[in-house]
């Protein structure tokens, strides 16, 4: 569980968020939407330590972050996965290479102890046979299990994700979406992800927060989302002319 507690952030003298606070559960999988600078960035990077916030408290698991030492963040680190926008996987590293780089850099496990768990990975994010190619050869949605089984092989608390549909098509999204929501309650991580994308939010949208201009203006899940009564939440919602036309035809 990752507790948010009246979180401030400023750069200079621009307040960027505004006393956020709000719970992410264990085996949950927790959508922050908004829109384009609306602060879901600096609120994910302030989660994992990359920005010092200004005031208010994170904990996890009842351990506030800014109480611990050095090597306890990054003890805490090695417990969080992360999962890029647009996969950042290392060109000239075949897939189980890329897979395996978190477990050669942060374990003392043996050889065959690393291999085992990178194929226990390749395997859960249904990769068999892609072990020896390189990045390059296979698609997007293939990159991105490949993103998803490193974020993973660690074994992870807590998986972080930044818009993981970037650059997929809708098919692909949706197949990536359900594995992150899968995995996340198969090996009960308390995930995160960034999104603009609303058929993540009523695909897989468990809990959802929503933020507009450094403020939590909304909360709640996929099946409340339609009937909240807020302006700037129906304005992001029905952007996407689709979700629009749903909407008319169901009123
Ligand atoms: N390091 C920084 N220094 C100064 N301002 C910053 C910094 N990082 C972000 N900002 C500002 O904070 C605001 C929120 O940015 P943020 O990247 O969190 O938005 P976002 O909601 O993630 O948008 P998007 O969906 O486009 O990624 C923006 O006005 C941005 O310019």
């Amino acid at each position: 569980m990752i507790e948010v507690i009246d979180v401030h952030k400023s750069f200079g003298d621009k307040e960027i968020l505004k006393g956020i606070s709000t719970v992410f559960e264990n085996g949950k999988t927790n959508l922050i939407i908004g829109q384009s600078g609306s602060g879901k960035t600096v609120l994910l990077k302030s989660l994992v330590g990359l920005h010092d916030i200004t005031s208010g408290d994170i904990r996890y698991d009842d351990r506030s972050f800014l109480d611990l030492d050095s090597s306890s963040k990054k003890r805490l680190r090695q417990d969080i996965g992360m999962l890029f926008q647009g996969s950042a996987l290392f060109d000239s590293l075949t897939v189980e290479e890329n897979i395996r780089f978190p477990l050669d850099m942060f374990t003392d496990w043996s050889e065959e102890e690393r291999r085992e768990r990178a194929n226990f990975c390749i395997n859960r994010v249904k990769l068999e046979n892609a072990n020896d190619k390189f990045p390059s050869e296979i698609s997007g949605g293939m990159q991105k299990r490949v993103a998803i089984a490193r974020a993973i092989s660690l074994n992870p608390k807590y998986l972080f994700c930044d818009e993981p549909n970037s650059g997929l098509d809708p098919r692909t999204s949706i197949v990536i979406d359900e594995l992150i929501h899968e995995i996340t309650q198969e090996f009960g991580m308390t995930t995160i992800i960034n999104t603009h994308d609303m058929n993540s939010v009523m695909g897989i949208g468990e809990n959802i927060i929503f933020i507009y201009q450094g403020k939590k203006l909304w909360e709640g899940s996929k099946d409340d989302i339609f009937h909240v009564q807020n302006k700037e939440l129906e304005d992001f919602i029905f952007a996407s002319k689709l979700f629009k036309e749903i909407r008319d035809n169901n009123s």
